[in-house]
């Protein structure tokens, strides 16, 4: 065996919903083979490398389902506005300006940095460029679902929607065999695609075999501008497009009426609930207590760093349950358990990953955390998902295992330059900051 975790407190997300208290998980080639008590298992497997995860608590890692990685460099750029003017007059003109493939890698690596130091091991991305994301991401050894954008205007790499089909079919070819990069189609959104683009969108994505992604329902404004041009609210229109079926990525997902809820769970739509990006833009609470109960797949989503203004997924866990308890006036709302759930396993399922990661179980690939328990704000520990909702931030991650790579072992990054990732992203942060090209 390559690697056993011994001794530490493991929060499987399986479906019992299984907690080990002194457990131990072994890993080989990348895949986990056993996960039981340490007692039993420490004698039964040999491995080349231990960990003592004594004091520590281990779990799957966690899924973020809609990012755009590159955005880290307009962290901070245009706060405290409304979507429609944050694209339109300050984000749209900035990434014209300065989106390149350089700035692309330079602030997918900022990313990264900062998704693995706060304990993500899987990300779903939208954005320009997106060869340059996969190869960073394949380099950090990190898990990613990354999307080719496609927008009927001119945009920051100047690709028509043709170009970027054309594209997304090279870039599916390439990575086909990759373990850690799936390729995605990404129309931005029914306001920037038109039915013809999202139809041809839906179709590479059957004839590839990839996954579909798009922004939708996220504002009252798209709610009324696509009721008005089409008939019909921003769901019920992609369904009549025939967009449904496969796995769809639906980003935000605020507005969706009763009846859409019930096609959402019908069509099998995953969401990418985005709490703090919907906050901050104040577009909205979406209600995903009753997409819970009609059955709905859903992920948490940080978005981009230039609408959040961070990618962790502890904030966007914490944010997203007490958004459902205090806008409905229901302490029950999305409990601590569901949120886990919907930031591991329900993750999973939304990016069609579920067979591979989301929770510690034999066969699965080894994507875990562990996180050192030993500090003032964890003390007592008299529930595990409530400390890991209400109590626990990414800092408390200590190691993160990717595919049965350590790529942070005691919070330090192994691979990635941190120092030379953050000197490059500052260098490209200064011209951005002096508006030059
Ligand atoms: C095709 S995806 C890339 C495109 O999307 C923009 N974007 C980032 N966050 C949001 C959001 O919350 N809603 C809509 N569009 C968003 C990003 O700036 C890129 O232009
Ligand atoms: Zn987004």
């Amino acid at each position: 065996m390559d690697l056993k975790i011994d001794h530490a407190l493991i929060v499987t997300m399986d479906a019992g919903m299984t907690i080990v208290e002194d457990g131990s998980v072994v890993i080989d080639h990348g895949e986990i083979v056993a996960v039981g008590p340490s007692t039993i298992l420490k004698k039964r497997y040999n491995a080349i490398r231990s960990i003592n995860a004594a004091g520590k608590l281990v779990m799957p890692g966690l899924v973020n389902t809609h990012t755009h990685a590159a955005m880290t460099l307009f962290r901070g750029l245009a706060d405290d506005l409304p979507l429609d003017a944050w694209l339109t007059k300050h984000i749209w003109p900035a990434e014209a300006k300065f989106i390149t493939a350089e700035s692309v890698r330079s602030g997918a690596n900022l990313a990264l940095a900062e998704m693995v130091r706060s304990g993500t091991t899987t990300f779903s991305d939208m954005y320009f460029y997106a060869d340059e994301l996969a190869m960073a991401a394949n380099k950090a050894g990190v898990r990613a679902v990354v999307g080719e954008a496609i927008i009927d205007f001119p945009t920051a790499d100047s690709q028509s929607p043709a170009e970027s089909f054309a594209t997304i079919k090279e870039l599916a070819a390439k990575w086909k065999n990759d373990p850690l990069i799936t390729i995605s189609v990404a129309p931005h959104s029914p306001y920037t695609c038109s039915s013809e683009t999202l139809k041809s969108a839906k179709k590479l994505a059957d004839d590839l075999g990839l996954p579909l992604t798009i922004h939708v329902s996220e504002t009252q404004k798209e709610v009324s501008d696509i009721t008005k041009q089409y008939g019909m609210p921003p769901f019920e229109y992609l369904d009549s497009l025939g967009f449904f079926g496969g796995t769809v990525i639906a980003a935000h997902a605020v507005y969706p009426t009763s009846s859409e809820i019930m096609l959402m769970a019908k069509k099998k739509i995953g969401v990418a609930h985005c709490a703090v990006s919907n906050m901050k833009l104040a577009s909205g609470v979406a209600p995903i207590q009753e997409m819970f109960n009609a059955g709905v797949a859903v992920g948490l989503g940080t978005d981009g760093a230039a609408s959040n203004n961070n990618l962790s997924m502890f904030k966007e866990m914490n944010t997203a349950t007490l958004l459902q308890k205090v806008s409905r006036l229901e302490p029950t709302a999305m409990s601590a358990r569901e949120t886990v759930k919907a930031a591991t396993i329900g993750g999973a399922q939304v990016l069609g990953l579920d067979n591979l990661i989301g929770s510690l179980e034999t066969g699965k690939r080894a994507d875990l955390i562990i996180i050192d328990l030993n500090s003032p704000h964890l003390i007592p520990l008299y529930n595990v998902y409530s400390q890991l909702v209400y109590a626990t931030n990414g800092a408390d991650v200590e190691t993160v295992i990717i595919d049965g790579n350590v790529v942070m072992q005691d919070r330090k990054l192994l691979t990635l330059d941190e120092e030379v990732v953050m000197q490059e992203a500052r260098k490209l942060a200064l011209k951005i900051a002096e508006g030059e090209e």
